[in-house]
Formats: C-alpha cells, sequence, structure tokens
C-alpha cells in the first residue's frame, strides 16, 4: 500500500452501523432498529440530502466525550492513512444539546493518542446560515489550538459560498486554514466563489470546476487542490458511474487533486477502497495512482 494523507473525511460520517447500535445501547438512545444490516441496508442515496438526512439521524448516539473518542480513535486504526485531516460538524451536535466542550474534549484526545498525525478542521453548515456559523466560530475560539482550519459542508445548492464571506474573514484573522466544499452539486460559479470570497486553500470535491475551462487554468496555475471522493460521487449520484468519473481527466489537465473517503462508513469505503475502485473499475494505472498518492501530501496542511 503506498503511503498517502486524508484530506476529505468528515468524522461523523466515520460512524460505522456497528457502533451505531453500540453507542445507542450505551447512551439508552431509541432507534428504529437495533439490526445492524438493518441499519445499513438504509444506505441507498439519490442525492446529497437523501445521505445527509440519514447522516444526521445516525448522530443522536453521540453524546458524550468518550463517544466521540471511540468514533475518532475507531477511525484513525482503521484509516490506512499516514496523515489525516478531519472535518467535524459542530452545530450537528450543539443543536442536539451536546456542549462544544464534549466534542472537543473527545476529538482532540483520540488525535493525541493515536499513531496517525491528524489535524481538525470545523466545518459550518451551510445550511444553518452564516450568522450560526459566526456564532460557532467565536465560541470555538477558546479551543483555538485545537483545530487548524475552518470548512464548509452540509446541502451545498442554494448556499452559495459568497453568504460566509465573514465568518471566513474571521477565520483568516485568527489564522486558521480555509476550505470549502464546492462543485460537488453546485456549479463552477460556487468553486469560484470559494477562492475570490472565501480565499479558501483547497476545494473540497470541485468535479464540476471541469466544465469552466478559464476555472481549471486558474486551479491549476495557483495549484489550489481539490480533494475528489470518488466512491461518494458514485453513491450521491453525482457521476453516472465510476466509469464516468472526471477524476483522469483531472489528472491530464495537471490539477492538484487527491483521493479521498469524505464518509466511509455510507460510501463503501475507506481511502484504499477508493484507489482499489479507481484501479479495478476505472482501470487508472500505478503511475496516476503514485502521483494521486503524491499530491494528497503536496495538498495537506499541517503535513
Ligand atoms: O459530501 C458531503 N457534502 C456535503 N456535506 C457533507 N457532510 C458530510 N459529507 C458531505
Ligand atoms: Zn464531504
Amino acid at each position: 500500500m503506498r503511503p498517502k494523507a486524508e484530506l476529505h473525511l468528515h468524522i461523523e460520517g466515520t460512524l460505522e452501523p456497528e457502533l451505531v447500535v453500540e453507542l445507542a445501547r450505551r447512551n439508552r438512545v431509541e432507534l428504529p432498529t437495533f439490526d445492524v444490516e438493518a441499519i445499513r441496508a438504509r444506505y441507498h442515496f439519490v442525492n446529497l440530502q437523501s445521505f445527509l438526512d440519514i447522516y444526521y439521524e445516525n448522530m443522536a448516539v453521540l453524546r458524550t466525550e468518550q463517544d466521540f473518542y471511540d468514533l475518532a480513535t475507531a477511525y484513525l486504526k482503521r484509516s490506512g492513512v499516514q496523515h489525516a485531516e478531519i472535518f467535524f460538524d459542530p452545530q450537528a451536535h450543539l443543536i442536539r444539546g451536546v456542549p462544544l466542550e464534549v466534542v472537543f474534549g473527545g476529538l482532540h484526545a483520540a488525535l493525541k493518542d493515536s499513531d496517525i498525525p491528524a489535524a481538525l478542521i470545523m466545518c459550518f453548515l451551510r445550511d444553518r446560515g452564516p450568522e450560526e456559523a459566526e456564532e460557532v466560530l467565536r465560541a470555538a475560539l477558546p479551543y483555538r489550538e485545537q483545530f487548524i482550519g475552518v470548512g464548509l459542508d452540509s446541502a451545498e445548492v442554494g448556499h452559495p459560498p459568497s453568504l460566509y464571506r465573514r465568518v471566513f474573514d474571521i477565520a483568516a484573522g485568527e489564522g486558521l486554514h480555509r476550505v470549502a466544499h464546492a462543485g460537488e452539486e453546485g456549479g463552477p460559479d460556487y468553486v469560484w466563489e470559494a477562492l475570490d470570497v472565501l480565499r479558501v486553500e483547497r476545494v473540497d470535491h470541485g468535479i464540476r470546476a471541469m466544465e469552466d475551462p478559464s476555472l481549471v487554468a486558474r486551479l491549476r496555475e495557483e495549484r489550489i487542490p481539490l480533494t475528489v471522493c470518488p466512491l461518494s460521487n458514485v453513491r450521491l449520484r453525482a457521476v453516472p458511474s465510476l466509469r464516468d468519473h472526471n477524476l483522469p481527466a483531472m489528472l491530464d489537465e495537471g490539477l492538484l487533486v487527491t483521493v479521498n473517503s469524505d464518509d466511509p462508513a455510507y460510501f463503501g469505503g475507506y481511502v484504499e477502497d477508493n484507489y482499489r475502485a479507481l484501479r479495478e473499475q476505472l482501470g487508472m494505472s500505478e503511475a496516476q495512482l503514485d502521483q494521486l498518492a503524491r499530491n494528497s501530501f503536496e495538498a495537506a496542511f499541517a503535513f
């Protein structure tokens, strides 16, 4: 296995059905079913929103610092990577009454105890608006040393990056790195806004950037990394099948693309599974896969 870094991974998206059941029992949370296979059988998605509905629903089992510790520890043990920059969604927990100190406490301790170097990137839920994002950032500043950057995720279309200018400006002022999901379901205009308005240093997904040649030129010239998630794109129907994925074309354009798992518990695999699918289903060469793995270290913030 070639060494690689994971740069697009939502820690809540590593919540495997087995852990959902274990945590539900531990915390006495009612579930529609305690059958692991029945939980997994629900993971058929038609778009981003249909995934997000289940993703947020399952988070109900995450209640204590120990839960967040166990979640992150389980991921780090099975990630198969040498370095990880990990997203988390504090608002998804705050709105359920789980305080920020519980989330930071558990995740930070897990990263500290891990053999793999890892860092946290705090994401704003773009479908909850810019005011709440700013509140969360201010509430997180006492934990400033525990995260390296901010990101923007959740439902993309209708929630353009430009709405988040102020909170990203504040983050930049705090010396935080900046990334945003853009061009997953949204068009190239969302990627332009992420670059021009939010001043992001990496674009998460960004596959639809390929629809705009001048945007492709900008990304190439500035060597802006794109964190692509092939199995996620197939499962959320951002692409019809892996054979139709434009990842090889992105490489051919000279873009700094990387391969990542996004939400591996939901999309059928961790980073190595994504590489294997690219080899087996898309026929990508070992040289191309080597390039993608090297890119992941060049694109990392904290490596
Ligand atoms: O792929 C994603 N896109 C947007 N928001 C998300 N939150 C978890 N995964 C994703
Ligand atoms: Zn994502």
